[in-house]
């Protein structure tokens, strides 16, 4: 959940809420504003995050956030998560992918150690057919990171990236997901509200 105490990268802005207006005799309404970075809890980045003449966005494909995904558990894995941790599960087909790698998914502190995911697992995925890859830490590339090769993998290939989704009690299995972003204007990411459906509950 966004709220105050939410854990930001090193040195980013925190997340904080204001009451604008407050409901009393004078008011009929609440109205309040808020300040975050754009990588606060889930969320996904547009290329121009990394790559100064990448899109914005406002201007990435929203397709690539909607429809089957697979959810895999590669707890345990080491820093990054490797082709040997999941390439015999990957479901043939599936275009969409994410990775479980925390038991519990820190929120209230920043944890330097998550798990990233190496360029060669981006590029097996590319090849696979993926449009999507997911993950319950705050980035595919480590903290200590200044090439961003998961990153640069993943624009090389025109998928998209979302980071931050907690997974906490989602078991292995193919779902339907439902994570767009908002569309902001110049933007280098933006929030996102993820959901994976049961499948077998879809015409609920
Ligand atoms: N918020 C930041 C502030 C400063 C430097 C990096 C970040 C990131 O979030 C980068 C991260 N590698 C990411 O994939 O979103
Ligand atoms: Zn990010
Ligand atoms: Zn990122």
């Amino acid at each position: 959940m966004i709220r105050p105490g939410i854990p930001v990268w090193p040195g980013d802005t925190h997340y904080s809420e204001e009451r604008t207006w407050a409901l009393d005799e004078s008011c009929p309404v609440n109205v309040s504003r808020f300040a975050m970075s754009t990588h606060t809890g889930a969320h996904t980045d547009a290329p121009l995050h990394y790559d100064a003449a990448g899109v914005p966005i406002a201007d990435v494909p929203l397709s690539h956030y909607l429809g089957p995904c697979q959810v895999m558990d590669v707890r345990g894995c080491g820093p990054a998560v490797r082709p040997s941790d999941f390439a015999d599960r990957l479901q043939p087909g599936i275009r969409r992918v994410l990775f479980r790698t925390y038991d519990q998914a820190p929120q209230d502190q920043w944890d330097d150690g998550f798990t990233a995911v190496d360029a060669t697992s981006i590029r097996l995925l590319a090849e696979a057919g993926v449009i999507l890859v997911g993950l319950d830490t705050p980035s595919l590339d480590p903290q200590t990171s200044k090439t961003m090769d998961a990153h640069h993998a993943v624009r090389d290939a025109g998928m998209m990236i979302l980071e931050g989704v907690v997974l906490d009690n989602v078991a292995e299995g193919v779902y339907e997901l439902i994570a767009l972003p908002l569309k902001l204007a110049n933007m280098d990411a933006a929030p996102v509200r993820a959901i994976l459906r049961d499948l077998e509950t879809i015409n609920d």
